[in-house]
């Protein structure tokens, strides 16, 4: 048997993925906020998910100032809008406003936390592909600065909801532009295969705009495009930029009405491994400001408003989710799945047989799915003690009835790993506890801010109680 070389522990923490307050003190314990986890754990227990309050803020900061800088330049302005799926709750919607940031909400529950937390209506946008009528009526009640139109029906809907409201509604229509990006890869198809948005190549999507226009219940705030998540590569961005406008002065010609405003959606990818390059908003910015100035240029139309979406990228790398470590068990992996027969040339021919070290944690896929659904590959640390120098191949697994339950899929941890440890993974914030579930009946873990030494609870953890008050007998 042989065993590959084990490579270095992973430390130091990678600064593209911890968050920015993260500190390695001299016994090797990692700190966050001016927090050291190991009380953090001992005082709120674990699984948790900590959020470094400072840099989230600086991230929608960044969003707001580098946007706005951009588009100021070619005579616009912007408005960033905080996109509530990747993580919401009321003291992050306010962080989120008290920066400057707008609110993007997809679901009544996001809506209901939005307002919650005092953010004003016209802040908000909603989104979703099917709306209840309880939705729209909320939103309309609320006064929300825009309904992001989805499909054809919706304008008659949102149109009657006005009617019976008594209000005007301010709508934007969300557009596919043939333009799927994700990742590093994007493509360019003529009709786009998903339920979201109507289609430009198809006409679908000039359709429901002459009928928004048609409307007089209706205010047509503008276009609106997504194309796509964990973005890496912008160029997908500039294509679809270049179609909504395009979009945009096909209107003005057909109607005499300019659409004052655009919204190129969210996207914006984040490193969640050593070595990955994330996406620079102030790059993105000056790309895409410079796509719009040129493009309006050469249709000679107006520059619009214009704004975005970002998720992840504001919550994404703020947040660690912080693991008790349990069972420690080696496994020996046949590489080449043959039994560990010789091949022909004589041993070890192709014999990568290794021994992997599966890490069992407290939590899995319950809190973080995105491995599970979409090979998501994520980094740890042990973060109460610094641990020996020799390093083991390592898999971070949950504890849930799936061998599936992945958390880290390959990681280098100290050889002394054990029962008892802290281990943390870093770039959480984004989906992990938006997408947590009760699988095996677990409690979801709490949202824990971190800030000048000081932990709030921002989501509490549940507990058995909560899971059997559903249980109606
Ligand atoms: C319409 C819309 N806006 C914004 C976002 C936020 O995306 P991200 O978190 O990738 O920035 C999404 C999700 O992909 C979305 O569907
Ligand atoms: N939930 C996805 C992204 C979907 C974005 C929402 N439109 C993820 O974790 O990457």
């Amino acid at each position: 048997m042989t065993s590959p070389t084990p490579g270095p522990v992973d430390r130091p923490l990678d600064p593209a993925l911890w968050p920015t307050s993260t500190a390695v003190g001299p016994d090797g314990a990692v700190s966050l906020g001016g927090v050291d986890l190991r009380a953090l754990a001992a005082e709120h227990g674990t699984p948790a998910y900590v959020l470094d309050e400072v840099d989230f803020r600086r991230r929608a900061r960044v969003f707001r100032e580098e946007f706005g800088r951009a588009f100021a330049a070619i005579g616009t302005e912007v408005d960033v809008y905080y996109a509530g799926k990747a993580f919401l709750s009321t003291a992050v919607a306010r962080w989120a406003a008290e920066e400057g940031l707008r609110i993007d909400t997809a679901t009544g529950g996001e809506l209901a936390v939005a307002l919650r937390a005092g953010v004003p209506g016209e802040h908000i946008g909603l989104h979703g592909n099917n709306k209840s009528d309880a939705e729209i009526r909320r939103a309309l009640d609320a006064g929300v600065g825009r309904l992001v139109l989805d499909s054809l029906p919706e304008v008659d809907r949102v149109a009657a909801a006005a009617a019976a409201a008594g209000v005007r509604a301010p709508v934007m229509v969300r557009v596919t532009t043939g333009v799927h990006a994700g990742g590093h890869e994007y493509i360019s198809t003529a009709h786009e295969d998903q339920k979201f948005g109507l289609s430009v190549a198809g006409g679908q999507a000039l359709e429901a705009l002459e009928a928004v226009l048609a409307r007089p219940e209706l205010d047509l705030v503008g276009i609106h495009s997504h194309i796509g998540s964990q973005i890496l590569d912008p160029s997908g961005f500039t294509v679809a930029t270049r179609r909504i406008l395009e979009l945009r002065a096909l209107l003005a010609e057909r109607t005499g009405h300019l659409v004052r405003e655009v919204d190129l959606g969210g996207g914006y990818g984040i490193a969640y491994l050593p070595g990955e390059v994330p996406l620079d908003p102030a790059e993105v910015a000056d790309g895409m400001a410079a796509a719009v100035a040129a493009v309006c240029a050469e249709l000679g139309t107006p520059v619009p408003r214009v704004s975005i979406e970002p998720g992840r990228a504001v919550v994404g790398p703020t947040t660690v989710t912080l693991y008790t470590v349990g069972t420690v068990k080696p496994v020996v992996v046949d590489g080449d799945g043959d039994g560990d027969q010789q091949g022909p040339d004589g041993p070890a021919e192709d014999d990568r047989t290794f021994t992997r070290t599966y890490v069992s944690v407290d939590g899995g896929m319950s809190d973080n799915l995105r491995p599970a659904l979409y090979g998501a590959r994520y980094s740890a640390a042990l973060v109460n003690r610094a641990g020996g120098a020799d390093a083991v191949r390592a898999r971070v697994v949950g504890k849930h009835c799936e061998s599936g339950d992945v958390v880290v899929h390959d990681v280098q941890l100290p050889a002394d790993v054990r029962a008892g440890d802290l281990l943390a993974v870093p770039a959480t914030g984004a989906y992990g506890r938006s997408m947590a579930s009760n699988y095996n009946l677990v409690p979801r873990p709490p949202v824990l801010a971190v800030r000048d030494g000081e932990v709030r609870v921002l989501v509490r953890r549940e507990t058995e109680d909560d899971l059997l008050a559903l249980d109606m007998g």
